[in-house]
């Protein structure tokens, strides 16, 4: 049995372009690993079989639309075998949040069953297969802080210091990716700016948050969060501003809708602090769950013990 930890993101920055001939948009996407992760455990079996717990596992797709199991066929496909694999996903993310989790179990489950299957794929190669699968899923296999280019698979890792501290209130239901993008098209054609390639110009790294980083200086980052999704999914989802004050008057250094959303990410000087805003996050009834966790940690890996 092969057990592989992964974890979820936030995107520190986001910075959405154009949107492309392909459907795709150019990002500047900085990633940020966060403890908070989903564990995938692969099992010899007879086909490709999903089971999934968890406080969420009923609104996880069980059948081949399942990242996991996308993933064990690609990857016996790029090498000619039979996929033969039972996986198991034990799900804390939550469910389409923004926070990566299909894309988390998606890599996690290359990394699990290249192990199980004793294929030994090189780095490289992984990193290819995780493209196919989706844009967010070679993070995942990367973990730590990373720019993410192009649609957000070109990855560079970014130079941290130290740790960050940070609460994520879940809300109720998930919010579309593609339909998140598409209301940051409408928004920006409702502004008159338009939003194609030729319209809107590439995003780069800020580099107040590349320092921020690298100084591993909570305050200074807190300044420099920045989501070019964030007006669109509170647009279509308008209860998240609730969300996103109730942190801040809790006493976060800053609030953000994480990714595509609905979660809302808080940033906070430490621990105690997390601990403190997460109760008043709950308290204020505008989420249905409040995690406290700590980032950056490693991206998928397999565990020894
Ligand atoms: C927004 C982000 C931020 O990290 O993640 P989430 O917050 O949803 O987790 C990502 O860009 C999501 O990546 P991922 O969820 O892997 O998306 P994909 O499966 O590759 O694409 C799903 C759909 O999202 C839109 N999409 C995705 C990535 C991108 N750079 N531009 C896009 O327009 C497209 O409509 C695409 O068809
Ligand atoms: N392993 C998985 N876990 C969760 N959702 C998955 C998984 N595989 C496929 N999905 C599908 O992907 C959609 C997006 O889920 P998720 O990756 O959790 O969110 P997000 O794209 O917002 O980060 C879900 O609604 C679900 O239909």
């Amino acid at each position: 049995m092969i057990k592989v930890r992964v974890p979820a993101k936030v995107n520190v920055q986001l910075g959405v372009g154009g949107l492309r001939a392909d459907g795709f948009h150019d990002l500047a996407n900085v990633f940020f690993a966060v403890a908070l992760g989903d564990e995938v455990t692969a099992r010899h079996g007879e086909g490709v079989t999903l089971t999934c717990t968890g406080p969420d596992a009923a609104a996880v797709p069980l059948d081949d639309s399942n990242l996991a199991a996308r993933a064990a066929r690609l990857l016996a496909a790029h090498h000619g075998i039979e996929p033969n694999v039972a996986l198991h996903i034990d799900k804390a993310i939550p469910v389409a949040g923004g926070m990566a989790g299909g894309s988390a179990d998606g890599a996690a489950a290359l990394v699990a069953c290249d192990a199980l299957w004793g294929l030994d794929t090189p780095a490289g190669v992984l990193n290819v297969l995780a493209a196919e699968l989706g844009s967010d899923v070679p993070f995942a296999l990367l973990g730590g802080v990373a720019l993410g280019r192009g649609r957000g698979e070109i990855l560079a890792p970014l130079p941290v210091t130290g740790t960050f501290h940070w609460v994520f209130a879940v809300a109720d239901g998930g919010l579309s990716t593609p339909a998140v993008f598409r209301e940051c098209d409408r928004l920006r054609i409702e502004a008159g700016t338009g939003c194609t390639e030729a319209e809107v110009a590439t995003p780069d790294a800020d580099p107040a948050l590349l320092d921020a980083l690298a100084a591993g200086d909570p305050v200074m980052l807190a300044k420099a969060l920045t989501n070019d999704l964030q007006a669109a999914a509170v647009s279509l989802r308008p209860s998240l501003a609730d969300t996103l004050r109730a942190g801040t008057e809790a006493g976060a250094l800053a609030a953000l809708v994480s990714g595509s959303g609905p979660t809302t990410a808080f940033l906070v000087a430490d621990a105690v602090t997390a601990e403190a805003v997460a109760a008043a996050l709950l308290a204020s009834g505008t989420c249905r769950a409040a995690h406290v966790t700590y980032g950056p940690v490693p991206g998928a890996a397999v565990q020894t013990s």
